[in-house]
């Protein structure tokens, strides 16, 4: 059964880097679709700089067009923390035991996933697909004790892995480089520069029009 998708982010913005990302591993991955679940207030970061409901029209804006790619709300219209092991915990529940699933990350966040919240939990629920990420290497070394040793026990280099299991296989994804960051987006509108052609001209023009992170 081909694997569904999920990408979760603050997306504030949504840029290039998330939908190469997106479209780069719905190819070499062959999944079904691709979830953007923008999140809510995010426990692990500062608040971001758009609201909940800004991001989600930013993200709809991103993805219009492409039969693929497919906005769940969930996480932003809720008011909790938004635990990636519950989202995941609940969408096993939809789509089914046999569901292969596939949480899609960039390198940073994977390399961050021992402080996650019950995060042994979320291989029971989904593999996961790491993308390279500039200025992330994704080398062992770069890993704590802990993630490494479940990293390296579940590793693959096979997509068809994905297909013959619902979970717990961890995949590392070559995808072309966009040093592309909301952060920078976000310094250089505050700047008072152009953000154009990091991320699509719909939303360049969302966050004109709404006066963000200005
Ligand atoms: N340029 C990129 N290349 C690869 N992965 C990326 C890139 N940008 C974001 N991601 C991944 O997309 C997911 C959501 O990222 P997020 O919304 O935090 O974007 P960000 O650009 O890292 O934001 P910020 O600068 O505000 O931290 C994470 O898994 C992150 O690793
Ligand atoms: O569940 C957690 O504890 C947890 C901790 C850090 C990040 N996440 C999720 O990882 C995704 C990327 O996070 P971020 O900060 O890079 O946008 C997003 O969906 C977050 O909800 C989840």
């Amino acid at each position: 059964m081909r694997p569904v998708g999920i990408l979760g982010g603050t997306f504030d913005p949504i840029h290039f880097g998330h939908l190469r990302l997106a479209e780069e591993l719905a190819q070499q991955l062959d999944l079904a679709e691709v979830r953007f679940i923008p999140s809510g207030r995010p426990w692990h970061r500062d608040a971001p700089g758009a609201t909940p409901e800004q991001r989600l029209e930013m993200v709809r804006l991103a993805i219009a067009g492409n039969p693929r790619f497919h906005l769940d709300g969930r996480e932003a219209s809720s008011g909790a923390p938004g635990y990636t092991v519950e989202t995941l915990a609940k969408l096993r529940q939809e789509l089914g035991a046999a569901q292969p699933l596939c949480l899609l990350l960039g390198a940073d966040a994977f390399l961050g996933l021992a402080t996650w919240h019950h995060w042994r939990e979320l291989f029971k629920l989904a593999h996961i697909a790491v993308a390279q990420r500039p200025g992330f290497p994704l080398q062992a070394a770069q890993m704590g004790d802990e993630l490494r040793a479940e990293a390296e026990s579940r590793m693959s280099s096979d997509p068809r892995d994905l297909q013959a299991t619902p979970c717990g296989k961890v995949l590392a994804c070559p995808i072309p480089p966009l040093d592309i960051s909301a952060t920078s987006i976000r310094s250089a509108v505050k700047a008072g520069k152009s953000p154009r052609y990091l991320l699509p001209d719909a939303v360049v023009d969302y966050i004109q029009t709404h006066h963000l992170y200005r």
